[in-house]
């Protein structure tokens, strides 16, 4: 798979009329760790994490260097609820919201939109690869297709940053992030907590 991302990556770097890149390739699990094959594993990561990574390094230079571009993400819910399906698959896509955030402020003013889509079950062949077809899951839990893409599509023409189709209280995600931001000015400092000195 390296010889094809860096084959893409190319064409990307080569290509200035690409104004957009979409990161949607990904392979998910729903075994636990201990009966998952090693290799699939390592698979997992090469498309969700490096594929990702890679595309999108060969991509950002042209869009600020041009003024203009979007990068799309697809995250999951599992970002930020891996205890639901393979930790690993957890694992990677909270990875791509990581990364999605540490990019969008690095491109703060450079007029290239970062938006990471994190969507709930979807009906796709994304479950059957995964090793539990969709119609096991209770329906009301699974989106369409079409209905993800165009929530998705509307939170871009929105820009927003962060989408998650299947929340309707929006409120819940500002206050999960809120209480990130507010935690983030703590988190490093010269001594340890109170609860960690001796004595
Ligand atoms: N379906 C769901 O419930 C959810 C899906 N997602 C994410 O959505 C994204 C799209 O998945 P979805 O459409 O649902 O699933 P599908 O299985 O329908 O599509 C997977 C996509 O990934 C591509 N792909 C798979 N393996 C490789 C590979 N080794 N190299 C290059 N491309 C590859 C496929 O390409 P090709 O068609 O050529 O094989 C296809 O375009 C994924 O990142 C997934 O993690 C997130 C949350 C929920
Ligand atoms: N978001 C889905 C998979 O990635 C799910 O958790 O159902």
């Amino acid at each position: 798979m390296a010889d094809d991302v860096n084959r893409v990556a190319s064409l990307i770097t080569d290509n200035a009329e690409i104004t957009m890149l979409i990161n949607n390739a990904g392979v998910g699990a729903t075994a636990p760790l201990l009966q998952s094959d090693a290799n699939a594993m390592s698979a997992m990561i090469a498309l969700n994490v490096e594929a990702l990574v890679r595309l999108t390094h060969a991509a950002v230079p042209g869009f600020v260097a041009r003024g203009r571009g979007t990068i799309i993400n697809i995250a999951s819910i599992v970002a930020i609820t891996p205890e639901r399906l393979n930790g690993v698959y957890g694992g990677s896509k909270a990875f791509v919201l990581a990364f999605s955030q540490s990019l969008r402020q690095e491109l703060e003013g450079s007029n290239v939109h970062v938006q990471v889509v994190l969507p709930g079950a979807t009906a796709t062949d994304f479950w059957d690869a995964a090793g539990l077809p969709v119609a096991y899951l209770p329906e009301e839990i699974v989106m369409p297709a079409g209905a993800l893409v165009d929530a998705a599509l509307l939170g871009l023409s929105r820009k927003e940053f962060v989408t998650i189709p299947s929340l309707h209280d929006v409120t819940q995600w500002d206050v999960y992030e809120a209480a990130r931001q507010a935690m983030a000015g703590n988190l490093s400092t010269n001594k340890p907590a109170a609860r960690y000195l001796a004595g």
